[in-house]
């Protein structure tokens, strides 16, 4: 094949007129400057506020090539959410900071928590998903996804004062529902029982109520599946069906430990 035809079979296949990785790089840029806007002392939310606004109406020039589904009229809104979102972090933060305890003090969470990063973007994208902004929330997320090991889709609802400790290797799904004061371990899966295309818009991921916690690699699975308030959940449990509240469930591993003089 000479150049030319390379050229042009190149052409032909790059098929999406509206697939620009600018769009991620922007997201990214946009989210690193309203984490730090909120939190670091050094970058005053005034002065940065009109640069976030600038960021932002590019992502949705970027985001929103649908004309029926316009979006640089959600900057006020979103606006108008920080607040309380900042007030719902400050929450979170606080709860590591009182349940680890190995954290050190609360400059400890914000700065090093992987956890903590994972639920602040999650938050600061969901209200962009709750405003059907395309794209954004996901790339969001998946950008603290790939700084911290946690894949918290930015549809799922968390309630008050969420703690994911350690955090490698947590997923949260879509549509699973957290309510207040839960407490999760790494490798905790709430996910779908099974994957078809055919369940987008119903409900694929389990509900944990108030109080719970999950240790380590446990995995919950299924939309009808309820965790009762106040229950503890082993780590590496398997759970694929409602446990009712106050329970506590273990998974019961056979492990056989032999020494040397008893090993035959
Ligand atoms: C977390 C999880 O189960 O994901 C499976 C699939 N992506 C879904 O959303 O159903």
């Amino acid at each position: 094949m000479d150049t030319r035809t390379i050229i042009d079979k190149i052409k032909q296949n790059k098929k999406q007129p509206n697939l620009r990785f600018r769009l991620k790089r922007e997201t990214e840029a946009f989210t690193d400057l309203l984490f730090l806007s909120l939190f670091d002392i050094e970058t005053p939310i005034d002065k940065n506020l009109p640069l976030l606004q600038e960021k932002f109406d590019l992502l949705a020039d970027l985001a929103c090539w649908d004309p029926e589904k316009a979006c640089s009229s959600i900057w006020e809104d979103y606006l108008q959410a920080l607040p309380e979102i900042l007030e719902k972090l400050n929450l979170d933060a606080q709860a590591i900071a009182d349940c680890d305890p190995a954290s050190l003090s609360i400059e400890e969470v914000y700065l090093a928590y992987p956890g903590f990063y994972a639920i602040a973007i999650y938050r600061l994208a969901h209200e962009l998903y709750k405003k059907k902004f395309p794209l954004v929330p996901r790339l969001m997320t998946e950008y603290a996804h790939r700084q911290t090991g946690v894949d918290i889709n930015p549809g799922a609802h968390i309630g008050k004062s969420f703690f994911i400790d350690h955090a490698t290797g947590v997923v949260i799904g879509e549509t699973a529902v957290i309510h207040d004061h839960v407490k999760i371990y790494q490798g905790v899966t709430l996910g779908a029982l099974y994957v078809a295309k055919n369940l987008s818009d119903t409900k694929r991921h389990p509900t944990i109520e108030n109080n719970v916690t999950i240790y380590a690699n446990a995995t919950i699975l299924g939309g009808e599946t309820v965790i009762g308030a106040n229950s503890i959940i082993g780590g590496n449990a398997w759970l694929t069906s409602s446990v009712p509240p106050n329970s506590k469930v273990y998974h019961n591993p056979e492990i056989e430990i032999r020494t040397h003089q008893n090993d035959k």
